[in-house]
C-alpha cells in the first residue's frame, strides 16, 4: 500500500500525520513503528490519524513511536491542529476529540498554536517528586543541573521501576532557573523509551508542579531542547483549571512512502 503522509515537529517533538477524513487508513502496530523507525522509515517520536467525526472538527489518534496507540499527546494535538489548518479545515476556534476527551484550540497570530488541556486535580507530591497525569502520566523531579543529566539513564531508572514498569510513565526533570516564571525541562518519554526534543503534556505537568500564584492566573515559559513552551494556567484550592499549552507547531515535509502488508 502506497499512502501520502506529512511529517510535522512542535519543538522538535516530531510526527508522522496521515489525513484520514475518508476513514480509510488502519495501521497495524508494526507498520506504525516502520513509518517511525528513523533509518528505515519517515523517523518521528509519533503518529497521528486525523479521523473524521460527527461533533467535532476532528478526532485525533495518536501512536507512539512503538506502534502503540497511547494517551494524550500535547505537542501531536497542537501539530494537528496546524495540520488541519493547512489542510484547509480553517476554524478561528478549533473543537476536537482525543483519547482524554475534549480540546479546544487556537492558532495565535504569530502562528502559534494555543491547546486547552485538562483540568487537573491529582497531584501526588514526595519531596521534590511529583506524579500527575496531564492526559499522560508524568512523573516530575525537580533537579539542580538538568543539562548535566544523562536523561535516558536516569529516565530509564524510575520509568522501569517497580511503580511504574507495567503501565509505563513519562519521566520529566525539571530545572527552576530561579525566576518563578522560567523552568528547563528534559523529558524521557514512554513509548519512545528515549529522551525527546520536548514533551507537552510533560511541559504541562512541570509548569503545573513550578506554580507560583497560590490562587489565580499563573504563566510559565519552559525551555525544552527542541524550543520554548508556554502554559498559562489558573491555580485552584484542588488544582489546576483554565491550562493552555502554547507554541510553535510546523511542517517539516510530506511525501509517498510504500508500506508492506506486516
Ligand atoms: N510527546 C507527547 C506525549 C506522548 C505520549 C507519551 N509518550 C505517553 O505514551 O504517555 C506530548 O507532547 O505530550
Amino acid at each position: 500500500m502506497r499512502l501520502h503522509f506529512y511529517k510535522y515537529q512542535g519543538t522538535g517533538n516530531d510526527f508522522v500525520i496521515f489525513d484520514n477524513r475518508e476513514n480509510k487508513i488502519q495501521l497495524t502496530r508494526k507498520q506504525v513503528a516502520f513509518l517511525c523507525d528513523r533509518r528505515f522509515g519517515v523517523g518521528a517520536d509519533g503518529l497521528m490519524l486525523l479521523n473524521p467525526h460527527p461533533q467535532y472538527d476532528f478526532e485525533m489518534k495518536y501512536y507512539n513511536a512503538d506502534g502503540r496507540e497511547s494517551t494524550m499527546c500535547g505537542n501531536g494535538g497542537r501539530c494537528l491542529v496546524k495540520f488541519a489548518d493547512e489542510t484547509g479545515i480553517l476554524k478561528s476556534q478549533y473543537h476536537f476529540i482525543a483519547v482524554d476527551g475534549e480540546h479546544e484550540a487556537r492558532i495565535e497570530a504569530n502562528g502559534n498554536v494555543a491547546l486547552k488541556m485538562n483540568d487537573v486535580s491529582d497531584v501526588q507530591s514526595r519531596y521534590n517528586k511529583y506524579v500527575l497525569n496531564t492526559g499522560s502520566p508524568h512523573y516530575v523531579e525537580i533537579v539542580e543541573n538538568v543539562m548535566g543529566l544523562d536523561v535516558y539513564h536516569a529516565g530509564r531508572a524510575v520509568r522501569y521501576n517497580d511503580e511504574f514498569k507495567n503501565e509505563g510513565v513519562n519521566v520529566n526533570f525539571v530545572q527552576q532557573t530561579g525566576e518563578p516564571d522560567k523552568i528547563i525541562v528534559r523529558t524521557y518519554e514512554r513509548g519512545v523509551e528515549d529522551e525527546t526534543y520536548s514533551c507537552g503534556t510533560g511541559v504541562t505537568a512541570s509548569a503545573l508542579v513550578n506554580y507560583h500564584n497560590e490562587n489565580g492566573y499563573n504563566y510559565v515559559c519552559v525551555q525544552t531542547k527542541g524550543g520554548m513552551l508556554n502554559v498559562e494556567f489558573d491555580k485552584t484550592e484542588n488544582g489546576f483549571k483554565n491550562i493552555w499549552l502554547i507554541g510553535p507547531a510546523t511542517k517539516v515535509f510530506e511525501g509517498e512512502i510504500e508500506i508492506s502488508d506486516f
